[in-house]
């Protein structure tokens, strides 16, 4: 604690924290404090509903100045940093040299426009989801006390305030809660100041400056600019850039809209730990687990107030502690409190190349932190350090304890029905799809009557049969196939139903000039749409073919199905398909018969039945070589 004191002294003095002028403002009245009970207390009482951004009315549109003047001190210090590079105080052989890193190279090597407000209004963005549309105006301006704030949101407002421990502090002191600093676990070697040491917030912010030298910066630089790939902005321009690694788990990180996938520590990264966690004393099992890295650009590059409050890190309700390495340029880093007490004051530091920070206790509920714009013009690279403590339910790490084995078979089974789902869904739009598509095929026929075509092939054979209008030879192709399917599906049914018969060959009809065609196999049933499908064979000069075509039942009564001469059905298909069922024609060139109509044929196939069958004769052809057949007719559609 005596260290901690003489700490804060000392780095308070170290501090370029500048006094600001403030607007007087009436602090509104604080709200009765809490009993100031302890021991029967909860060590941490639940969080208030409400988050500490709260919700505020659009500003009207503020001009953005001109420039963005930064403070006169920031000014100089940059002028200072231009004109000594970081490297030049150590010593480099020829070799070194060549290899040495200058994060100045990176400058103009992104996009050279931009504008970081895009960083703040996606910051803020994720906080208030509800708010999708980016103020007209650029989500900065000048305020009267000469300080970059922004309209939307401002501060967290006083009425949100938490409620408070005691009357005297906001928190249980830091005995009380047992928080240890990184600061005295670290060997002595590494001195931490703390230059916010607030015990009534519980809120402390360490500093260790140049813990690592230029050349060990310059190295652990260009290993992460190499090796990370930053996102791409979200808006051209946007000169911040955050990746997200973690270690043994898979949680991503939300921020700004984006969600960054996270990518497992590299060993780079375990080298650059091992000497950062030197400096805090942890030992390796007692690392963090996670590390959000970010490229500022440039002094245009800059970070908007916010507070590491994601649910991921549990920062508002519990203490934690972040730490972070900065590289490259060096930058203002900046602190208020949430809900100030006194005037409002802004903490500052510089953060230097090497310079490691740490935010402990409850920082992140109390206080919000930013890296304002500067005037500097070199890239910047931090690293910050963080543990989860409540991993997202899809994440790896989660699922190996308990509740995250009984949240992961739920996941497993919604995946499960997901993908049952969608396959469904898939059948269902494309049986939709397929249907859609016959409809509109058939919806060409304009004189094709609807309850036709839903009575399905008995429809199409009657439009055949009895056509409305003159069909052209797509149209009757289309008929035909769908007739050529639908009997291929009944043909199916019938083998699962066991419903095909043996047909007996009946004798070929004396006179007739054209091989009969003998039905070998009929199915017994006909169905909603009277056809029954039928094998025939054919034996024209001494060759037996084998065709499969349906008869519809009118023309062929069940009991007359194993008699039927089949030339007349062979002659009516071939009338079919040749269209001119209703033109008498005369046949000797295809039959050889009597020009004949639907109706004629009709009566022929009628004629046709004998009564002489000839019980048990088998097939001739398998059910498999029929549905192959089949296939192969269906194929040239
Ligand atoms: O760059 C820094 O030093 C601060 C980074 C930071 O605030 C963050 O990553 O949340
Ligand atoms: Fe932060």
């Amino acid at each position: 604690m005596d260290r901690l004191t003489t700490q804060c002294s000392s780095s308070k003095e170290m501090m370029k924290a500048k006094a600001m002028p403030t607007k007087p403002k009436a602090l509104p009245k604080r709200r009765p404090s809490a009993p100031s009970l302890r021991g029967p207390m909860p060590k941490q009482r639940p969080a208030k509903p409400s988050c500490h951004f709260a919700p505020m009315p659009l500003q009207p549109a503020a001009p953005r100045p001109p420039s963005h003047p930064p403070p006169k001190h920031l000014l100089q210090e940059a002028k200072r940093q231009r004109t000594a590079s970081p490297w030049d105080d150590d010593e480099v052989t020829e070799d070194e040299e060549a290899d040495q890193w200058k994060w100045q190279d990176w400058h103009g090597q992104w996009d050279d426009d931009g504008d970081d407000d895009e960083w703040v209004f996606n910051w803020m963005k994720r906080k208030h989801p509800s708010r999708s549309s980016k103020p007209s105006a650029a989500p900065w301006f000048e305020d009267d006390d000469n300080d970059w704030e922004q309209p939307w949101p401002k501060r967290p407002r006083f009425s949100d305030a938490p409620e408070r421990w005691s009357e005297e502090e906001w928190e249980q002191s830091r005995q009380e809660a047992e928080l240890k600093l990184l600061g005295e676990l670290a060997p002595s070697e590494s001195s931490w100041e703390y230059f916010i040491s607030d015990e009534s917030r519980r809120s402390f912010v360490g500093y260790l400056p140049s813990a690592f030298t230029p050349k060990e910066c310059g190295m652990m630089f260009k290993q992460i600019k190499e090796s990370v790939s930053f996102p791409e902005p979200m808006t051209p321009g946007q000169r911040t850039r955050t990746a997200w690694m973690t270690r043994g788990c898979s949680c991503k990180y939300c921020y700004g809209g984006l969600e960054l996938e996270s990518e497992q520590f590299p060993v780079w990264m375990l080298e650059i730990l091992k000497k950062v966690m030197k400096h805090c004393g942890l030992l390796s099992k007692d690392w963090p687990d996670s590390c959000t890295l970010n490229f500022l650009e440039d002094g245009e590059a800059s970070m908007g107030w916010h507070a590491d409050d994601e649910g991921l890190f549990q920062g508002k309700l519990e203490d934690i502690s972040v730490v972070s390495l900065s590289l490259g340029e060096s930058r203002t880093f900046e602190l208020r409190r949430n809900w100030p007490e006194a005037e409002k004051a802004t903490e500052k530091i510089t953060l230097k190349s090497g310079d490691l920070l740490t935010m402990e206790g409850m920082t992140q509920k109390h206080f919000m932190h930013r890296i304002p714009k500067a005037g500097c013009s070199g890239p910047r690279i931090s690293l910050t350090w963080r543990w989860i403590r409540k991993h997202y339910p899809e994440c790896l790490a989660h699922r190996s304890t308990m509740n995250g084995a009984v949240e992961n078979f739920k996941l497993e089974l919604q995946d499960s029905c997901a993908r049952i789902i969608c396959a469904a869904e898939q059948e269902l739009a494309s049986a939709n799809y397929e249907a859609k598509k016959r409809k509109e095929d058939f919806s060409e026929f304009t004189s094709f009557d609807d309850t036709k075509i839903q009575s399905g092939t008995a429809g199409m054979w009657n439009e055949i049969a009895n056509p409305t209008r003159d069909l052209d030879e797509r149209e009757r192709a289309l008929i035909l196939r769908e007739a050529d399917v639908d009997r291929r599906e009944r043909i199916l049914q019938a083998k699962e139903d066991n419903h095909l018969l043996p047909m007996t060959p009946t004798p070929a009809r004396a006179g007739a000039r054209f091989s009969p065609r003998l039905p070998l196999q009929a199915t017994q049933q006909t169905d909603d749409y009277g056809l029954s499908p039928v094998l025939f064979s054919s034996t024209k000069s001494g060759q037996e073919t084998l065709e499969s075509f349906c008869i519809p039942s009118p023309l062929v009564t069940e009991s007359e199905l194993d008699t039927v001469e089949v030339g007349s059905c062979h002659r009516l298909k071939a009338m079919f398909e040749r269209r001119d069922m209703d033109t008498p024609r005369p046949t000797a060139r295809r039959t050889g018969g009597p020009s004949q109509t639907i109706a004629a044929t009709a009566a022929a196939l009628q004629a046709a039945v004998t009564g002489n069958a000839t019980e048990g004769r088998k097939p001739r052809v398998t059910m498999q070589e029929l549905l192959r057949q089949d296939e192969e007719r269906l194929s040239v559609y």
